[in-house]
Order: structure tokens, then sequence, then C-alpha cells
């Protein structure tokens, strides 16, 4: 059942219609990751669910409540809906407790536990709640704006690049942390992101935008190998697209005979492969023959480029990655062979 409904949300800026007509369901207890490029509308639409701004056209529904549409909008502050910013933004003059006790009502019992049980639930330790923000590392500000956006349980959290200021290893772990701390909580979350592996890995529901609109949303998995068209194929991880001729439920390609993911009336498609579909082995019987003519180093995995030509006279040129244990160096002979399913683009 749906939890929050976006039904035909816009947003003008003059000319710029950043958010153009937003349909979305989020499920209770849910984490949609909304993915898409700079500039598309992404925090637009985080500002239109917290209510910093009202939508021009459209309504929005938090559990059964309407918050904007028609002549009506519930200000942020009403909404108990909490939002953790790219940069946390906490309160720099006030202690790492006072700002987690900023928004909890007056009154409410055992503020001190309460506090205490937060820091604790962010992975923190009770050693840091007389600490200023300024002497935190980016991660611990971070946890700590998790934690004050929590304290005023909310009904829903809106999660805006707030791991992006991280370094590679420490976003992974904050990741999980956060993922776990929301699913312990039972909040329904929605997190904006440019980095696609992190909205595949965060969210069971994942929401591709472009130029205001939601050009697809379904499971991480669905989205990865099912993607409507090359831009959502190529935002969500390396893609292979090759123009294929379509025959008895097959792609053929310079690959070769593809099983095909879906019935198709189509007689020719572009047709997409995920890198790690393309298996490589040495110069002998079976798979297609292909040649490295790059091989570009880059720590665990190598980019190759192999040419390929097939028995039928197509040509053509891929980019695949591949461990760099092992993988071959430019000007060695290989054979390609595709596991798994094609699937057709629009
Ligand atoms: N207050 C504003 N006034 C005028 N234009 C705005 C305003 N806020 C956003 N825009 C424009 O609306 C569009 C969407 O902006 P938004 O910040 O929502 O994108 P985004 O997807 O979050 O981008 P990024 O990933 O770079 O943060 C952009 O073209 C932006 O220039």
């Amino acid at each position: 059942m749906s939890f929050l409904q976006l039904s035909g949300l816009c947003r003008n800026y003059g000319p710029v219609a950043a958010v153009n007509g937003i349909d979305l369901s989020v499920a209770a207890g849910g984490r949609t990751a909304i993915v898409g490029p700079s500039g598309c509308g992404k925090t637009t639409l985080l500002r239109l669910i917290a209510g910093f701004e009202p939508p021009d056209a459209g309504s929005i529904e938090l559990d059964g409540e309407p918050l904007a549409g028609p002549r009506m909008f519930v200000p942020a502050y009403r909404r108990s809906i909490g939002l953790v910013a790219q940069d946390g933004a906490l309160f720099p003059h006030l202690s790492v407790a006072a700002n987690i006790g900023f928004g909890m009502p007056r009154g409410e019992p055992d503020r001190d536990g309460q506090v205490g049980h937060l820091i604790r639930l962010v992975g923190l330790d009770e050693s840091f709640l007389q600490r200023r923000p300024h002497q935190l590392s980016g991660g611990q500000q971070q946890r700590v704006a998790l934690a004050r956006a929590l304290a005023r349980k909310p009904r829903l959290m809106l999660l805006d690049e707030p791991f992006s200021a991280l370094d590679t290893g420490l976003r992974a772990a904050m990741r999980k942390t956060v993922a776990g701390v929301l699913e312990a909580a039972g909040v329904t979350t929605i997190l904006v992101t440019h980095d696609q592996e992190e909205a595949l890995s965060f969210a069971d529901q994942v929401a591709v935008m472009r130029a205001g609109k939601i050009m697809q949303a379904g499971s991480p998995r669905d989205l990865y190998l099912r993607p409507r068209d090359r831009m959502v194929a190529e935002f969500l991880g390396e893609a292979i697209i090759l123009p294929a001729s379509i025959a008895d439920g097959h792609a053929h390609c310079i690959l070769g005979a593809i099983p095909i993911d879906r019935d198709e009336s189509r007689q020719t498609a572009e047709i997409l492969l995920r890198p790690e579909q393309v298996g490589l082995g040495p110069d002998q019987a079976g798979g297609t023959s292909a040649m490295v003519t790059d091989s570009e180093f880059s720590g665990p995995t190598c980019t190759l480029t192999v040419e390929v030509a097939n028995g039928a006279g197509e040509a053509g040129a891929l980019v695949l990655r591949q461990p760099s244990a092992g993988a071959p160096q430019a000007g060695t002979r290989i054979r390609l062979t595709v596991s798994g399913s094609a699937h057709l683009l629009e």
C-alpha cells in the first residue's frame, strides 16, 4: 500500500520546469532512491515533499493525509518529515547533545536517555555528546545529523546526498549504517543521490529522473537488468549496447545469437548486455573471436577495448571491464562468450 503518494507534481522556476509532472508511490517502511544527472530536479522534488515550497500543480499525500494540493498546503513544520542535507547542517554553536535534542518536543520524558539512545543508534558513543560539530569528522557529523532528524520521530526521512562529502570507503560504511538504523526505526526513506551504485545498494525502489520527469521507477534489479531506454541503462552502470536483428526468440548481433528476455515484434532493436555477462577466454573453439586492441589498468579491474569480427562479416569494437589479474594484454586474440539473456531497449 502506498504511504507517500505524489501525483502530477510540478514546480517551475521561471521558464525552467524543475519538476514536471511526477507520479510516485512509496510503500510504508520502504527505501526509495531518486537518481539522475545534475540539475534534473532531485532536490526540488525533495523540497516539495518536505514542504519548503508549494507545488505549482499536483498533490502530495502522506499516510492518507493530504499535504499539498489544489488550494491547500501543509507547512514543513507540521509535516513530521525529517531531512538530512548534504553537509549535515548541524548548528555549529550547539553541542552534539543539544543538536540532537533540538527538535524533541518540550516536556518529552527522559530527554537525556533518548539522546544517549540516538547517539548509540548511529554508531557513536556518549563521549561525543559534549563536542561541538567542528570537533567531528564529516562522517561523524552526518551520523549526528541523522540522529537529530530521528529525534523528531519523523513519519518520513528525506536524505539529500548525505554521503557525497565522504570518501569511498567511509561512504559505503555510512550507507550500511544508515540503512540499518532506518530499517530498525521502521522509517520510510527517500534518498537523493547521483551515485548509481549507492542507489542500487540502498533502495528497494529506484526512480531515475531526467529533466524534471521520472523516466522509470522499479526495483533495483529490474532497473539494472531491464531499463527502458539507453539513458536509464547507461545511468545505472556500464552498458554494452549493440544493434541486433530479432528472430526466433534471439537477438542476432556481433556476439552471435543471444536469447532475449521478452516477446518482441520488432525485427531490429538495440540490445543491452551488462559487461559482467560477457566472458573472455583463450582463442580456442567456442564463442566469438576478438582482438584486444587496448588494455587500461585501473587497480582491481582493467578496461579492455576489443575488436570483434564474426563469421557473418560484421565488425565492431566493445569496451569490457575485467579483473586485472590475468587480463589479456593489447594484441592478444581471445574468444567472447555471452551468458544470460539480452534485454531489448525501446
Ligand atoms: N530557486 C531556484 N530558482 C531558479 N531555478 C532553480 C531554483 N532551484 C533550482 N532551480 C533550477 O531547477 C532545476 C533543478 O534543480 P535541482 O537543484 O532540483 O536539481 P538536482 O537534480 O538536485 O541537481 P544537483 O544534482 O546538481 O543537485 C535546475 O535547472 C536549477 O537550475
